[in-house]
């Protein structure tokens, strides 16, 4: 574990559920200043339960324990908005439909800082510019409805952005738009990031996305983590046949991220693996209430063994910050990939 003063956002034995069901299973890890954190895993993982409970905003219903610290301070709500804000998947759940956007971002503005509306108001339209809204000064009187939905993720992303917070937390922020708004918008918030100094926590599962902007990388499956380390080194040699499988299903040049550095489109590795289909993993996770007994992904690894399908892994350190919960994560090949590809 780093220093203390080193860290941002700490998380411990995180756990929630719902009637008694666990979805979140004991979750621990650090978020440092200004890093990019990804939270990747297939649906179900937790991956966005686990966002909300860094805001202290967890669905109705649900119980959790462990603790979420921002700073040393466990009063997330408090900080919500001022230290740590959100860009959700879907805008217009994070925008009023009655105000204009404009007026929101005021709004925002003056629920941290003594200023005058007029002020409040020169803000708002700078941000909008800045996130490059076209004609900020009239965008900023119109309303949400009246924004493209590109155009509404980035008025999101100035809203997250707007107080300058420590942490940004950004839940699957492009799925809604198509794939070349989600790149812009995904450069958006990187640049909105960087400008104001903030951390992001990334929840995706777009390992493209993770290449592109991830420090670190936390996999989860089935409410736990299954790896986690400096993104390089997860996807340089990942050692859960999990996050091998996960990387095995991109596309070809992304795949290349678990292999030798090598991009060489005529390496006879790559010119072998272009042949062969890409596969993803067979079957899919467990529900949390479903969950077999020892290891949740046993049932679908190319590597179990017995052990596997009756006792739970535990967090073995691979590398500098890198760990991994595997009974047999030293004997996990590289690259990794060939354990979910099919012979050529
Ligand atoms: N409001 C809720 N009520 C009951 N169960 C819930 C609720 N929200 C989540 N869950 C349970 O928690 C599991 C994890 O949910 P979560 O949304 O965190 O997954 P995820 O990894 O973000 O998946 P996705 O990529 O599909 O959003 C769900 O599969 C579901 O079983």
């Amino acid at each position: 574990m780093p220093p203390a003063s080193d860290v941002l956002l700490s998380v411990r034995g995180l756990r929630i559920a719902f009637d008694g069901v666990e979805a979140v299973r004991g979750l621990s890890f650090d978020v440092r200043p200004r890093e990019v954190l990804a939270l990747v895993g297939e649906s179900g993982a937790g991956k966005s339960l686990t966002a909300r409970a860094l805001l202290g905003m967890l669905p109705e219903g649900a119980t959790s324990s462990g603790t979420v610290r921002l700073r040393g301070d466990a009063d997330l709500a408090a900080q919500r908005g001022r230290r740590i804000a959100l860009v959700p998947q879907d805008a217009l759940s994070a925008l009023s439909p009655v105000h204009p956007v404009g007026d929101q971002l005021a709004a925002a503005v003056r629920s941290v800082a003594r200023v005058s509306r007029k002020e409040a108001r020169a803000r708002a339209v700078a941000a909008l510019d800045r996130v490059g809204i076209p004609d900020a000064v009239r965008r900023a009187r119109a309303y949400p409805h009246e924004y493209s939905g590109g155009m509404r993720q980035r008025a999101v992303i100035a809203m997250a952005t707007i107080n300058e917070p420590d942490v940004v937390v950004a839940d699957e922020p492009t799925t809604a738009l198509d794939a070349e708004l989600q790149e812009q918008v995904l450069r958006v918030l990187a640049a909105q990031r960087e400008a104001v100094g903030a951390a992001l926590v990334l929840v995706t599962h777009d390992l493209g996305v993770v290449r592109e902007h991830a420090d670190r990388v936390l996999v989860m499956y089935a409410g736990r983590q299954v790896e986690q380390g400096p993104a390089a080194a997860v996807w340089g040699r990942p050692r859960a046949p999990y996050t091998a499988g996960l990387l095995a299903s991109l596309p070809p040049d992304d795949g290349d991220l678990d292999g030798h550095g090598d991009s060489d489109s005529d390496s006879p590795r790559l010119a072998g693996r272009r042949r062969r289909r890409l596969p993803s993993i067979p079957g899919s996770p467990p529900a949390p209430d479903a969950l077999p007994p020892g290891c949740a992904f046993a049932p679908r690894c190319p590597l179990v063994e017995d052990r596997c399908r009756h006792e739970e892994p535990r967090p073995s350190t691979a590398g500098d910050g890198h760990e991994v919960s595997c009974h047999r994560w030293d004997e996990v090949p590289h690259p990794a990939t060939e354990l979910f590809l099919e012979p050529a």
